[in-house]
């Protein structure tokens, strides 16, 4: 998934070493997020009695530069240089995200993106784009080993098929959905701030509040879902479901209006993809020492907390 999204951010093809390295940077950013957080709450005065946690924090991002920038520029150099070979040849490329960045001008400020925001956005597009993926499809899977009457149904759907074309099968949409609402890899979005005073369920919420969303409990709700615990993709067959919330919300995995996951749509083909062409290929079977177990644990994401381990039989 990390390749893929490497791959998607950078354009061409990198090598394994630069692949691990890249890796390296960015989960390194994720898992001292925790640790950081504090300095975002009272910065004028974390800068002078943490000061060792800034210099370490600043040193991360340091090296974080490091690995990303040069990559940045290299396809800045190449795609210049395509374009010119483009114009005498009329050879095409794939653009990548950087290639995006790089051209996009800021309509209000009349600027161009700035180095260090182009490494924060392709940060943030690693970083958003792998963990809730992997996640998503670690949940799903085990569900499926779990229900092998619903791998069945799945692989059913899928097996004729010479290339997956998603929006000819239901019921893989159906699975993926239900892993959604049933897992949701966050289980809060990202913190919102209120912009002016305001009353929301009875309850004042001030100008500048924080707020946030019980996503996980959303999709649980025994009030809203039949059955909310159990993992059942029929309930999604024949049934329009708008996940964007733009038609009232019973699940918000990806959040819902103006800062709704910018990813959605890559998500979701991302993990119709993985689902379908995983049980195409193979029959997933539950191994007997490894049963598989739902308990939650809070990483960056809501993992598996006894990771997923199962036999994978080569369909034949
Ligand atoms: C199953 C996969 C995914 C899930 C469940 C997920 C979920 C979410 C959620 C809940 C938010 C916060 C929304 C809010 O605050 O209201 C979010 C934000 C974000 N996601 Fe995703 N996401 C997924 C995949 C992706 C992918 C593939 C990308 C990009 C490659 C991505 C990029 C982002 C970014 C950049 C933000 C921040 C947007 C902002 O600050 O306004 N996500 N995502």
């Amino acid at each position: 998934m990390f390749a893929l999204l490497v791959l998607m951010c950078f354009g061409d093809k990198l090598d394994e070493k630069q692949i691990k390295q890249v890796e390296f940077v960015q989960r390194r950013q994720l898992l001292t997020f925790a640790r950081f957080n504090i300095l975002n709450l009272w910065p004028k005065l974390t800068r002078l009695v943490m000061r060792k946690r800034w210099e370490e924090f600043f040193q991360i991002r340091r090296e974080q530069h490091e690995v990303l920038l040069p990559l940045i520029l290299a396809r800045k150099r190449m795609v210049e240089e395509r374009k010119k070979k483009m114009e005498e040849e009329e050879e095409e490329y794939v653009q990548s995200y950087v290639d995006t960045l790089l051209d996009l001008e800021l309509p209000e400020e009349k600027r161009k993106l700035n180095e260090d925001e182009i490494v924060s956005l392709c940060s943030e597009f690693l970083n958003g784009g792998t963990d809730t993926t992997a996640t998503a499809l670690q949940w799903i899977m085990a569900n499926l080993v779990k229900n092998p009457e619903i791998q069945e149904r799945l692989y059913e759907e899928v097996k004729g098929a010479e290339e997956i074309e998603v929006e000819k099968m239901p019921y893989l949409k159906a699975v993926v959905l239900e892993g959604l609402r049933r897992h949701p890899p966050g289980h809060f979005v990202l913190p919102h701030s209120v912009t002016e005073d305001t009353v929301l369920g009875g309850y004042k919420v001030p100008k500048k509040g924080t707020i946030n969303f019980m996503v996980a409990e959303i999709g649980r709700d025994p009030e809203v879902w039949k059955e909310p615990m159990a993992f059942k993709p029929e309930r999604f067959m024949g049934e329009e479901v708008d996940i964007t919330g733009s038609r009232g919300i019973k699940m918000m995995p990806f959040g819902a209006g103006r800062r709704i996951c910018p990813g959605i749509g890559l998500a979701m083909l991302h993990l119709e993809y993985y689902v379908a062409n995983m049980v195409k290929e193979f029959e997933w079977k539950e191994v007997q020492e490894h049963k598989v177990d739902l308990t939650e644990k809070l990483e960056f994401t809501v993992v598996m907390k006894h990771p997923l381990k199962a036999r994978a039989v080569p369909r034949t």
